[in-house]
């Protein structure tokens, strides 16, 4: 099969590329519309109604009106208009909410971002006072302390004062686990090394990074503190001498206007408060969505999948994997579409050799496949079908995180790319295989994990003996050896090798290629073999699909392939490699 599709174009990125915080803002989604033309309806009348509305505190002499005429909705026991009372308590409740917004999510930030990038004992200390503060249940407290201030210093600060404190040690555990990540990585330490001051390198370097987080963490405690301090007043334990939503609540409560069936004294103050936690709600998801980009995948790919189950080719009799119309975007300033309708059968017990220039899309198809891609790469569309040999078709981009867990390396597991080196260096080798067994049979006695571990070694051609070793006491090509066999632990039916051997001098390569096609030939597994080395996979391949820019330009059998390459392209690559173009005749196997 031979996909050459033409480019899908993607849109609505191309703006990202203008604007580098485009890509910090939440997608523009009915969710979104939704959440922010409530929030800023709410917002709007908290703001302009207290102006037009008049004063909420003017009796009358008709108390209990029902909605209609003069009072629009209606008023209170004593005559004072509802709707004038609700125009103040909005704003009123808004300014607690912000305030609390802005106070928990500035603590937030001190204990989690600070302490973390300060490191030792600041870190030890400010994680310290959060995970008490966390543990503390945060209402009980609010009461507690709210009941000690006397009523005529609670004012709208102090109550603020009191939920901001209770209020932002979780947050803070978020953002510490995220700096400690941020400040390993290498561009922090680049700006560290280069001499940047602390300030400029939490501000410049670890902040942006955040920002989603932190935003997500304000509306929360927002939405939090209107609804504590909604329930504070309720208690009577809220804001002395300024009105609030909690307040027109308490006031109504007091007035017993449930049981004179003054539904609107109560009813609009409580739907405000909903409807403003609904749309807060809904903001948050779609800033959850930036934070965690496979929450919008997963909608996508519940589309894709119903696309795929209706649209029923039948595919190669004996397939393990079947990749179909793929498509995996980075989504990052300037989206690159790196993986473009690839279509792809693994039939079982075959080699498939998957060839191309650096760049092409080798590696991020390969790890697409698997679902090891990672944020910005997004699967925009296709499908992967793995083949169990049981009968089942496990439909692998729709696998939910528990199945996800239980498929990986035990139906289909890959060797990484510089696999060699991502043994840990201070674990024994033996120690290493065994807690790939310990994860996926937990239930596997000791004594056959060993037996097992040897094995494999066995099976790669590394002397069981060397169980105890730690890489360094390796070489490069045993070490590589070693991740075959890790691969190998739980019998997969599919393994992706993702340059294997690149690092590898030419006669350990040949042996290790050796060794790869015989346990095939052994253990019937199929294997997607990445590689830029074209004549490599012509030798060790049953089938190879050329890739270019992110398309397969031509898939073919590896002897047809070497004989007539099709693509013009595929030409190209093998014209660029001097052996091939001699007179050897047929292909050396
Ligand atoms: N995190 C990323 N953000 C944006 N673009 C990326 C990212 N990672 C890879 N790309 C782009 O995706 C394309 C495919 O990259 P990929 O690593 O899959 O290629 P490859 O064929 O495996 O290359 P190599 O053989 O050098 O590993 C390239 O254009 C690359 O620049």
């Amino acid at each position: 099969m031979t996909n050459l599709s033409p480019l899908t174009e993607v849109a609505p990125e191309a703006p990202r590329s203008r604007n580098r915080w485009r890509g910090l803002l939440p997608r523009w989604s009915p969710k979104l519309a939704v959440g922010l033309g409530l929030a800023g309806a709410i917002v709007l009348f908290g703001l302009i109604g207290p102006l037009v509305t008049g004063d909420p505190a003017t009796i009358r002499d008709f108390g209990l009106t029902p909605p209609g005429g003069e009072h629009l909705l209606g008023t209170t026991v004593t005559g004072q208009d509802i709707l004038a009372q609700l125009a103040h308590a909005t704003r009123g409740s808004l300014q607690i909410g912000l305030l609390v917004g802005i106070m928990a999510t500035v603590l937030s930030g001190v204990f989690g971002v600070v302490g973390a990038y300060a490191g030792g004992v600041v870190d030890e200390i400010f994680s310290l006072f959060s995970n008490v503060m966390l543990v503390i249940p945060g209402l009980p407290l609010v009461i507690v302390i709210a009941g000690f201030v006397p009523p005529d210093q609670r004012g709208t600060g102090t109550i603020s004062l009191v939920l901001a404190i209770t209020g932002w040690a979780a947050a803070a555990r978020v953002l510490r686990a995220q700096t400690l990540s941020l400040r390993n990585r290498d561009y922090v330490a680049a700006a560290r090394v280069s001499g940047e001051k602390t300030w400029r390198v939490i501000c410049v370097e670890i902040l942006p990074n955040l920002l989603p987080i932190l935003a997500s963490q304000f509306v929360f405690a927002v939405v939090l503190a209107i609804l504590s301090e909604a329930g504070l007043s309720f208690l009577g334990l809220g804001a002395a001498n300024s009105s609030t939503l909690g307040t027109m609540l308490y006031y109504a409560q007091n007035g017993f206007a449930l049981q004179r069936d003054a539904w609107w004294w109560f009813v609009p103050p409580g739907l405000i408060i909903a409807l403003f936690g609904g749309a807060l709600a809904l903001i948050n998801f779609s800033i959850d969505e930036i934070i965690n980009p496979d929450l919008r995948d997963r909608a996508r790919r519940e589309r894709d999948v119903v696309a795929v189950e209706t649209d029923t080719a039948p595919g190669e009799q004996d397939a393990v994997l079947t990749v179909k119309n793929l498509n995996v975007v980075y989504q990052s300033d300037t989206p690159v579409h790196a993986v473009k309708d690839v279509s792809l059968t693994l039939r079982r017990g075959e080699i498939l050799g998957l060839a191309g220039e650096s760049g092409c899309g080798k590696t991020t198809l390969a790890y697409a496949i698997n679902r090891l891609h990672r944020p910005p790469a997004e699967v925009t569309s296709g499908s992967v079908t793995f083949h169990d040999r049981d009968g089942e078709d496990v439909d692998v981009l729709a696998l939910a995180p528990e199945e996800l867990r239980a498929f990986r390396w035990v139906k289909l597991s890959m060797v990484f790319q510089g696999a060699m080196n991502a043994l840990n260096p201070v674990t024994p080798i033996r120690a290493q295989l065994q807690d790939v067994l310990r994860t996926h049979r937990p239930g596997m006695p000791a004594s056959d994990r060993e037996k097992r571990c040897a094995e494999v070694l066995r099976l790669v051609g590394v002397d069981p003996a060397r169980l105890g070793s730690f890489p360094h006491e390796l070489s490069g090509g045993m070490r590589q050896r070693v991740m075959i066999a890790m691969a190998l632990l739980l019998d997969p039916q599919v393994m992706i090798m993702d340059e294997p051997t690149t690092a590898l001098d030419v006669l350990v390569q040949r042996e290790i290629l050796n060794e790869i096609r015989r346990l095939r030939d052994e253990l019937s597994f199929a294997v997607v073999f990445i590689t830029h080395d074209l004549p490599l996979l012509l030798e060790l391949s049953d089938r190879i699909a050329v890739m270019r820019d992110g398309e397969v330009v031509e898939y073919a059998d590896a002897e047809e392939m070497y004989l007539r390459p099709r693509h013009p392209y595929t030409r190209e690559l093998l014209a660029s490699f001097p052996g091939l173009n001699d007179d050897r005749g047929a292909l050396i196997r």
